[in-house]
């Protein structure tokens, strides 16, 4: 469903950005992409996004190559959450911001209707419908711009950040909507630095480091891999550590380090 192959990209021709970079996905999964600050992630996903197209190399989601296809029919297979929500809110209601994205697909309005009802409701915005997104406090605004992608059911999703500025509520609620996209067999690609958000939900660990792959492995296998953390700058989340410093199997969460811990003291 969707292969980055061989891409590299420069903004101005003495400085690359990205160098042969390749991962591809079949989709029913959620791919964490991390690495230190500058590392090119948020320069990927503009290239994921057809935004950008590659200097060289290929980008294709659904059959289509970002090369020849223009951003907004892109945008049908990939939908983008940015790191702001203010940079793609544009309609004066929660409901026609929703909308937006049904209207513009070949769907009867019934269906169009229907995919609006539930992304409000998943993301908790119903009672909202008919403010205007800027009046919403900061949180809320974040899951306007989720629900418009959810409501165009595109096959994958970019997430730059989601969790950035949501309470726990907030993130538990993120977290299952994430996961009920990957079992409809999406494939999601998330923006992180939250660790503990990305060892409890990524299926991969896609990590750049001065704008190569330096890992594209099973989370339990990065978080175990000294040298793939410090290459992406990224610290291991406290389960991990504390399941070392106690010579326990590697627990990605809370709950699997219980397990283990039990396990040892039965
Ligand atoms: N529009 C642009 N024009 C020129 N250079 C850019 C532009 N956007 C980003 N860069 C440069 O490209 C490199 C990668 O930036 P990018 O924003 O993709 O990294 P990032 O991994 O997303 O970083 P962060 O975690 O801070 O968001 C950096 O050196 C950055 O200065």
């Amino acid at each position: 469903m969707l292969t980055v192959d061989q891409v590299a990209f420069h903004y101005s021709a003495a400085t690359p950005v990205l160098r042969e970079v390749s991962f591809r996905s079949e989709g029913g999964e959620i791919l964490a992409l991390v690495g230190r600050n500058g590392a090119g992630k948020s320069t990927l996903l503009r290239l994921l996004n057809g935004l950008r197209k590659p200097t060289q190399g290929a980008v294709v989601i659904a059959g289509k190559n970002t090369r020849d296809t223009p951003p907004h029919i892109i945008s049908h297979s990939i939908g983008t959450v940015f790191q702001t929500p203010e940079q793609q809110i544009f309609n004066a209601t929660v409901r026609d911001e929703v909308a937006f994205g049904p209207n513009n697909l070949p769907l009867t309005p019934q269906q169009r209707e229907e995919r609006v009802v539930r992304a409000l409701a998943r993301t908790r915005l119903t009672d909202f419908a008919g403010k205007h997104p800027l009046d919403l406090d900061q949180a809320q605004r974040r899951f306007v711009a989720l629900a418009s992608v959810l409501a165009s059911q595109p096959p994958a999703l970019l997430l730059d950040e989601p969790q950035r500025g949501l309470d726990q509520r907030g993130k538990n609620l993120l977290e299952e909507i994430i996961r009920e996209e990957q079992a409809a067999g999406r494939c999601i690609i998330i923006v992180c630095h939250d660790m503990e958000f990305v060892a409890r939900l990524a299926s991969r660990i896609i990590a750049l480091s001065e704008g190569r792959l330096s890992a594209d492995m099973a989370p339990v296998d990065f978080f175990s891999d000294a040298p793939a953390m410090a290459a992406a700058s990224v610290e291991p989340p406290d389960t991990l550590r504390l399941s070392a410093a106690l010579g326990l199997p590697a627990s990605l969460t809370p709950s699997s380090f219980a397990d283990h811990w039990l396990a040892r003291h039965n």
